[in-house]
């Protein structure tokens, strides 16, 4: 099925056309881009638009119209009057989806009036967040009650088929108006990267219906993937990240196979690695770009005089691991693999004179508040031995403390570099 997508561009490659496409292909349909203008702009700032003329507008949906089976059109920046009146005449009969650009999240305008955004509302789904609503309905909105009233009034006054107000600036739970009927949709803040947020928000709608969901349905789909695109937002981007889904299965797949052919070359070292293993057994743990986190399931345990792997590589397979793993990627996130073995003074020395770079953390340093909370003495113990070398520590290790083994953690840039470094370890 196709989508058509009605927007203009965004060169910071966060928001609008690039968004809408992502989102399209990545939920599985087929994307029919058209542009209205063209915005100079970067996730910090607008700096001015250029909209297409509206015969080029109408043209480009001209094209596709009748030689795609469309199930839906998503508007969103709309620029002038003259193109939303082209686009309302050549998307007549399509189920719309509108998304009431009027300023970007930086708060620049994207539209010359609010009478332009108007002329597409009547039988289209309407997806304002809470400024845009207060515009469309000339109501205050400071709360979820007042959500619902400005939705029924839009959806009322000018004619709506439907409308979805967003919380994103307000609690993040979204409201429905559809049929006469109130719907709550509630959300909880994600962290991360927000611009785009609206964009992807609509064009997954329009995704959903094009699938054939009910209404109600498809805006709480929109929700959770939206949530997944700000969860899984990246840096560079400083945007929301629409591939996410894509993106997240294809690094836990990576990730989980890396991690298995690992663990079969560990497997090789078992006679010597034998003595290095703890009571509490060995476990190795990977990190996707994402930051989720493989290992083994049961741990790597003593086996007769070698050494063997209790269960299968599983996400979230070991908690000690992961929180060790994803403290030393906030101070260097190139690290992605540790695996912790039984401390020994030669362990830690041959670890120096291989030119490892070796710290420690000493639980008799930490403070007491952190020891009563039981949860964060990993996280503290990292950040101490991290801060303590200066430098990204190859091998952290600690010397135990009241019914705690000592241990030595091993960490690398992939899981290979830590096989290496356990090879190199434990040859004799
Ligand atoms: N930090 C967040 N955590 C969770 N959900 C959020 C967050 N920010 C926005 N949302 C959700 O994202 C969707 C889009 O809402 P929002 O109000 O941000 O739209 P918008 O203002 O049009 O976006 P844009 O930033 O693209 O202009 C809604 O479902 C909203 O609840
Ligand atoms: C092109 C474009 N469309 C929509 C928005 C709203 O975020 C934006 N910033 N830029």
């Amino acid at each position: 099925m196709a989508v058509l997508i009605v927007a203009g561009l965004d060169t910071g490659g966060g928001a609008g056309l690039k968004a809408d496409i992502e989102t399209v292909s990545a939920l599985g349909e087929h994307p029919l881009p058209v542009l209205t203008s063209v915005t100079y702009q970067n996730p910090s700032e607008v700096r001015g638009y250029h909209t297409l003329p509206p015969e080029v507008v109408r043209e480009q949906i001209r094209a596709v119209r009748g030689s795609f089976k469309i199930g839906a059109v998503k508007i969103g920046m709309l620029g002038s009057r003259e193109i939303a009146e082209a686009v309302k005449q050549e998307t007549e009969g399509l189920t719309r989806v509108l998304d009431p650009v009027m300023e970007s999240s930086t708060g620049a305008k994207l539209v010359d009036s609010v009478e332009s955004v108007k002329v597409l509302i009547l039988g289209s789904i309407v997806t304002p967040n809470v400024p845009e609503a207060e515009a469309l309905s000339g109501l205050k909105i400071r709360s979820i009650e007042e959500m619902k009233e400005a939705a029924k009034v839009i959806a009322e006054e000018l004619g709506a088929e439907a409308v979805v107000i967003k919380g994103g600036h307000l609690s993040y739970t979204d409201v429905l108006y559809w049929k006469g009927k109130l719907y709550e949709f509630p959300g909880e803040r994600v962290e991360g990267f927000t611009h785009g947020t609206g964009c992807v928000f609509s064009s997954a709608l329009a995704v959903f219906l094009a699938k054939g969901f009910e209404l109600p349905e498809t805006v709480e789909r929109a929700k959770r993937f939206v949530e997944g695109s700000i969860r899984f937002s990246k840096a560079e981007a400083r945007a929301v990240n629409p591939l996410w889904e894509l993106e997240r299965d294809a690094h836990r797949w990576r990730a989980k196979g890396e991690l298995e052919e690992a663990v079969k070359e560990l497997m090789e070292l078992g006679e010597k690695l034998n003595p290095h293993v703890p009571e509490v057994g060995t476990n190795f743990a990977l990190a996707t770009p994402f930051s989720e986190v493989f290992a083994v399931k049961g741990r790597i345990v003593r086996y007769g005089g070698t050494i063997k792997p209790v269960g299968p590589v599983e996400f979230n397979a070991s908690d000690h691991l992961r929180r060790a793993l994803l403290k030393m990627r906030e101070f260097y996130p190139e690290v992605r693999a540790v695996l912790n073995l039984r401390y020994s003074e030669e362990l830690v020395e041959k670890a120096k004179k291989l030119g490892l770079v070796v710290s420690f953390y000493d639980r008799r340093e930490e403070p007491e508040d952190v020891k009563r909370a039981e949860k964060g003495t990993m996280e503290w113990g990292i950040e101490s031995a991290v801060k303590r070398v200066g430098k990204r520590p190859d091998l952290i290790y600690h010397l135990g403390d009241w019914g705690k083994e000592p241990m030595v953690l091993i960490f690398g840039r992939s899981a290979m570099e830590v096989v290496e470094r356990v090879r190199a370890l434990s040859s004799r």
